[in-house]
């Protein structure tokens, strides 16, 4: 029996030296910036939205400790990520934001005061605020021109989103027209696109019998309808809109945002009928409370309620903090729980051979979404004895026919959360962890290495890459939507074409088309003429890879996306990781030491990249692999302006633009804004009342300029 790992708490924040920090502050960043891709680009989370939220709180939390770690990049000043290359891009006239988050009354509390505080209101001045249920979906930006609607466009990150008006026409929400006489010439209504959860629901089954994506949560599902090429998918998948703000209006035609929500309501929107006008905090909380009990009935998701000061100018005067304005705050709910009974318990053997338990629910309803299936983790856990930092609370066991609370967080993989002790039956039974893998090797099952070397929770088949097991679900995370995104190669056909033995390893994929397997895929059922072209279409586009999804592609142990970012970044180029690895393998010193020196990887990678290149079998799949594929580089940061890479320091008043708006143009140029003057500074921007700054710059010799030289610069 393995020793009971000790459950991993991280430090208090506040205990961490700066070095410390600055590695995890690294760490989280990247690990951030990855999620966000995988959220915003792909539809596809890999943690649920609580564990999201706590990296976030976390980060947020190094970062205003050391405040000298924020720059332009860090994801606490980033909104969603960049449009992706799918569709057209579409520039903001007014950016799309996003919102900051209160999950404790008391945060709602402090938030009211600040507002007070920077309006300077007395105790007895009353602030009015929208109350709206924060409905998750994807937001868009619908521009009117003359009435006539003419362009839709996701948030994107923020300041360039995606054409999607091709898919928003085939809305019934979106109205074509505006209602009513003068509008304004130029309207751009903003909302939510949503999805029912029973539509969602259907669109899974429908999914799920024709072999395709099965999406985690109606966010995911809505924003993947319609980011859709082919407009005709979008218009065959439920989708609602609510208007709740607005970009650029040539006039406003209130004072209020009540006022404007009532306004959208005339001109021929839907708004959310559960908005309210709210006087007080304790008017906000109760809100909150009544939202939070209706929530499992809505026919929609919502994650929490907004709150916004009503009045538009008082809006105005309290203005932005980097990505959230001052006078909103989204008020969340805590995750949605739910009590069932596990049925039985079963082993997944994964792509590195590694075995996940898998616990068999009496199906329930958590939130609006069937949960059948949650993992457990390892046999430590099971056991309640710990083990890579999961555990139950008072070290409680689970058995098979326990009574257990289920947790689903906008989850993507529900988590078993307690077991309630005093409704186990008598006859419930201890699960014995297998001791042989279940493929037809029966190998041993080991338990794997920490990366201190120490025997760790998890077991696996020693059986590498002769198991079929594994080369199976390496064979799916490859053609996966993380990796190389191939349409129509879902986990259901790789079963397919490997047990038929059309696919043995990836390089067949890419040969498929070659081969002539296309008479005999289309005598299987489900496989007419159209698909198999359709797959074979899906293959060819797949030839060119970026090399961040390439090296996570190859599913090396340890070497999850975040890592092969890393990777890709620190080598450029796959010939240069290439011959790197080769090396490694040989254990060559210098070439260990330099990937050590990149940034995220240390020992575990290393030892992993070894091993697996010190394999000609491996090598053998890569190089017949890299044979049918084309890796491009690894991008690199836009460079075109005058000003990119550069690093800028702004001081004194701007007279022509608000600090944050030219800050976030400085940024959109490529450049890198400081709040302090160093040797490494290259423009200080003066404008009046400059001061500490200003001699810094003398100081270290750094060009200053006024706000017009500035301007003329940037091309203004
Ligand atoms: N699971 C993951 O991997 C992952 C990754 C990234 C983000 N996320 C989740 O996404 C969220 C952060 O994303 P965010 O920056 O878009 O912020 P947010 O979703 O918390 O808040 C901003 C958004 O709220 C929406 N909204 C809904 N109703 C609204 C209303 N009445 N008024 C105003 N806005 C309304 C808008 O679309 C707006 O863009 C977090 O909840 C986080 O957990 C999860
Ligand atoms: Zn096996």
């Amino acid at each position: 029996m393995a020793k009971a790992a000790k459950k991993i708490t991280p430090p208090d924040v506040a205990t961490l030296t700066k070095a410390q920090a600055k590695v995890e502050h690294k760490r989280l960043a990247l690990e951030l910036e990855n999620h966000d891709k995988a959220y915003y680009q792909d539809d596809a989370p890999k943690v649920s939205d609580a564990e999201y939220d706590a990296l976030r709180q976390r980060f947020n939390a190094i970062e205003a400790r050391f405040p000298d770690f924020v720059t332009s990049a860090s994801p606490s000043q980033k909104i969603g990520a960049a449009p992706s290359g799918k569709f057209k891009k579409v520039r903001h006239a007014v950016p799309m934001l996003s919102l900051d988050n209160a999950f404790a009354e008391e945060d709602v509390v402090d938030f009211v005061g600040r507002i007070r505080r920077f309006l300077r209101l007395g105790d007895d001045d009353n602030i009015d605020f929208s109350a709206e249920p924060k409905i998750d979906g994807l937001s868009m930006s619908l521009r009117y021109e003359g009435g006539e609607f003419v362009t839709a466009a996701t948030r994107g990150d923020g300041a360039e989103g995606e054409d999607v008006t091709a898919n928003i026409r085939t809305l019934e929400d979106v109205p074509k027209k505006l209602k009513g006489r003068n509008v304004p010439e130029i309207c751009e209504v903003r909302g939510e696109v949503y999805m029912t959860k029973q539509a969602f629901l259907a669109l899974n089954e429908r999914q799920k019998a024709a072999g395709d994506t099965i999406f985690a949560n109606p966010r995911n599902s809505a924003a993947g309808s319609l980011r859709q090429k082919d407009p005709s998918i979008t218009a065959s998948r439920p989708l609602g809109f609510f208007a709740y703000s607005w970009g650029e209006m040539s006039a406003m035609p209130e004072a209020t945002q009540s006022g404007m929500i009532k306004w959208f309501e005339r001109c021929g929107f839907k708004t959310n009928p559960l908005t309210k006008l709210c006087h007080s905090v304790e008017q906000l909380i109760a809100f909150h409370r009544r939202i939070e009990e209706q929530r499992a009935e809505l026919d929609y998701d919502i994650d929490g309620v907004v709150y916004k000061v009503d009045r538009l100018d008082w809006q105005e005067r309290l203005g932005f903090v980097s990505r959230t304005p001052r006078w909103a705050i989204a008020h969340k709910f805590p995750a949605e729980r739910a009590m069932t009974v596990l049925r039985d318990i079963e082993i997944q053997v994964g792509r590195t051979g590694s075995f996940t338990p898998v616990g068999k629910l009496e199906p329930v309803g958590v939130g609006g979404v069937i949960v059948q299936n949650v993992t457990l983790h390892n046999e430590d856990y099971i056991n309640g004895i710990g083990g890579d930092g999961e555990q139950l609370r008072d070290g409680r066991d689970i058995r098979i026919g326990d009574t257990v609370v289920v947790q689903r967080a906008g989850d993507v993989i529900p988590q078993i959360v307690d077991v309630v002790i005093e409704k186990r039956p008598k006859n419930a039974k201890v699960f014995q962890f297998p001791k042989k893998c279940p493929c037809p090797l029966h190998t041993d099952v080991v338990r794997e290495e920490t990366a201190t070397g120490e025997e760790g929770a998890r077991a696996r088949c020693t059986g590498e890459f002769a198991c079929p097991y594994q080369k199976i679900e390496h064979l799916k995370l490859f053609a996966s939507r993380r990796a190389f995104d191939i349409e129509g190669l879902g986990e259901k056909q790789i079963e397919l074409f490997f047990e038929n033995g059309w696919v043995k390893e990836p390089a067949d994929i890419f040969t498929l088309p070659k081969r002539n397997i296309k008479i005999r895929l289309e005598e299987i059922e489900g496989y007419g003429e159209t698909s198999v072209r359709n797959l074979f279409a899906a293959i060819e586009e797949r030839r060119r890879i970026s090399l961040e999804r390439f090296i996570f592609a190859l599913g090396m142990r340890h070497v999850g996306e975040t890592t092969a970012l890393a990777l890709a970044r620190g080598y450029g180029s796959w010939q240069a990781f290439h011959d790197a690895c080769l090396r490694v393998a040989e254990g060559d010193e210098e070439a260990m030491a330099e990937m050590d020196a990149l940034d995220q990887i240390g020992e575990t990678v290393i030892a992993s990249i070894r091993t697996y290149f010190g394999e000609s079998h491996n090598r053998g799949i890569v190089e017949r692999l890299t044979k049918e594929v084309t890796i491009l580089d690894a991008e690199k940061p836009k460079s075109n302006s005058a000003i990119a890479g550069k690093t800028v320091v702004f001081t004194g008043t701007l007279e022509q633009m608000t600090r944050d708006e030219a800050k976030a143009k400085a940024e959109r140029l490529g450049a890198k804004v400081s709040g302090s003057v160093s040797k490494k500074t290259d423009y200080v921007v003066a404008g009046p009342g400059a001061g500490s700054k200003l001699a810094e710059a003398k100081k270290h010799g750094v060009e200053v300029l006024t706000e017009d030289e500035w301007l003329k610069l940037v091309g203004e």
